[in-house]
């Protein structure tokens, strides 16, 4: 028994654990503490997951565990619940990273509500929501309110008012070894210290260069989950084992400490100072707290993620930061239809040009494909092929379109590379979230209106309202598409977008590049003068 979980938390541990035997799995992870939790009806977070919204035969089957009499028979040796919870002769099942992440959180969260600290169901179920969000996302469709649940468990009560105690119990430095404790507590305090710089620089350029909310609020939250893990240690150990003016280091600078040539170096370099600093947090906080150290790998993760993501935004910004008007063309009967109205919208204004061709055979639709990169090239406009990986990188175009149907972005990038940018349809907020994670150069957001191109159901059409809450989201660049026409254009940049991909109102317009040019001066908010007709077209 462990003494920092009160009995119900240490059942539902345990339980993890033979749920996760029961999927063969080499380690326990948060799903099987969620179905331990929900295993135990009356348990504190049991009753919670039924508040907000679920069942535990939902949370179960959303998760694919079989029902608690399946999976937990009594059998030789049970314990006093009936449940044989740990095999004695088996050895125990390793907790993932994930796992050690989310008790290292509920034990903060116990800390902060109460002095004695103890680890109940609630505090694991806390751990759960804020450091396993995506193991969670499943019971969703179990009908549990991740987001106000996660709300609720940090409710005040929950969040550290004072710093949060050291944990003795499980604090296996030799304190009274002053010596050696001091130099432990000065690598910890210089590299908490640089942690915490280091993501402030980033943070700021997400903030002030990037203008960028989602990867701004990213970077904050890491910033903030650093300095509450921090708080888990002594502050003596840390404060108290201080010696800047003896630290033999800090008046040695290299020459590559001093150079930096672009803001993408100074990113760089601090994104790699926070990894390195949090490793050393990570190695050496394992001789004061090893529920701690767990956090900063989790942390040092973290990071690295976070580094594809604001390095993928640069980018980005790079390639399409002026690029307002995307024109999807395809459909078109032969290679010479294709070429006038791909010279037609270039013409007019038209940034990039996306081939969006859906019965060609490959060899046809790469001969097209090449002939529209010598068009965008010329006109130094970007090229992006729909949904073929394989054929973007043959015809050298800038980038990849990529639905919810088509290939991944983790798959497409094995096949493009890193350089080509990946674009990914967006429907929905959450998929707005995950194309981001996944390393999304763009994003199509709609369809905001009917579409005379693609048909969608009502139900599928996003509208306005999705276009606005993709501006609050990210400054990713994205391009909101479906039904935009002249007419309606102005509505789509009220509701925030400065880009748009529109198909039939050029491809089908009697006159393209007329149209085109009238987009491009709507997007901009510019007088449209009509060039077509005083040239006599
Ligand atoms: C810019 C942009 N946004 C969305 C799409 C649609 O992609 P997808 O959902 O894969 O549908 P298809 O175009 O393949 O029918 C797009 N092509 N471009
Ligand atoms: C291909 C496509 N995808 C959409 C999406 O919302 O994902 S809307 C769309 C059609 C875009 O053509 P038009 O401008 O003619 O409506
Ligand atoms: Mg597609």
């Amino acid at each position: 028994m462990n003494e920092m979980f009160t009995p119900g938390a240490q059942r539902a541990m345990d339980r993890a654990e033979v749920r996760a035997r029961q999927r063969d799995a080499a380690a326990v992870e948060p799903r099987d503490l969620l179905v331990a939790l929900v295993d135990e009806p009356e348990c504190r977070a049991a009753e919670l997951v039924v508040e907000f919204g679920s069942t535990p035969d939902d949370v179960r089957q959303a998760l694919g565990a079989p029902p608690v009499e399946a999976s937990l028979p009594a059998a030789p040796g049970e314990n006093e619940r009936g449940y044989d919870l740990v095999a004695a002769d088996r050895p125990p099942v390793p907790h993932s990273r994930t796992l050690r992440a989310v008790v290292g959180e509920a034990m903060v969260q116990a800390r902060a509500a109460e002095r004695s600290g103890m680890v109940g169901t609630e505090h694991l179920l806390a751990g759960l929501t804020t450091e396993a969000a995506a193991a969670l996302e499943p019971v969703r469709s179990a009908g549990l309110d991740l987001e106000r649940l996660r709300e609720y468990l940090s409710r005040p009560a929950l969040v550290a008012a004072d710093p949060v105690l050291p944990l003795e119990d499980v604090a296996p430095l030799d304190l009274s070894d002053s010596a050696r404790s001091v130099d432990i507590g000065r690598i910890l305090d210089a590299s908490a210290n640089r942690a915490r710089e280091g993501l402030r620089v980033v943070e700021d350029f997400a903030r002030f260069a990037l203008d960028d909310p989602g990867l701004t609020r990213r970077l904050k939250e890491t910033r903030h989950r650093l300095a509450e893990t921090l708080r888990g240690f002594d502050p003596d150990l840390l404060i108290g084992s201080r010696d800047t003016p003896d630290d033999v280091g800090a008046h040695i600078m290299t020459h590559s400490e001093q150079i930096r040539e672009n803001p993408r170096a100074v990113l760089v370099a601090n994104f790699k100072r926070t990894a390195e600093a949090l490793r050393s947090l990570e190695e050496y906080g394992k001789l004061v707290n090893v529920w701690l150290a767990g956090r900063f790998e989790v942390l040092r993760y973290d990071v690295y993620t976070l580094e594809k993501l604001v390095l993928t935004a640069v980018q980005s910004y790079r390639a399409l930061g002026d690029a307002r008007l995307m024109v999807l063309v395809g459909g078109l009967p032969t290679l010479g239809d294709l070429t006038w109205i791909v010279g037609e919208a270039l013409a007019g204004g038209a940034d990039v040009i996306q081939l969006r061709e859906k019965n060609l055979p490959d060899r046809e639709l790469l001969t097209r494909a090449r002939e529209v990169r010598i068009l965008t090239a010329q006109a130094k406009a970007r090229f992006i092929v729909n949904d073929r990986p394989d054929l973007a990188r043959l015809a050298g175009a800038d980038g990849v379109h990529l639905g919810q149907d088509d290939v991944t972005v983790r798959d497409a990038r094995r096949i493009t590379g890193p350089h080509l940018l990946i674009g990914v349809s967006t429907h929905e907020r959450a998929q707005v979230d995950a194309a981001v994670l996944a390393g999304a150069g763009y994003l199509g957001v709609g369809p905001i209106f009917p579409s005379a191109t693609k048909e969608f159901s009502e139900p599928e059409l996003a509208g306005l309202a999705f276009a606005r809450t993709v501006a609050e989201m990210t400054r990713l660049p994205w391009f909101a598409i479906g039904g935009i026409t002249e007419e309606n254009v102005e509505r789509v940049v009220e509701a925030g977008a400065s880009r748009i991909a529109v198909s039939a109102a050029v491809v089908r317009a009697s006159r393209p590049r007329a149209a085109t040019t009238r987009l491009r001066a709507l997007l901009d908010g510019r007088e449209f003068v009509d060039d077509d007709t005083a040239s006599g077209e």
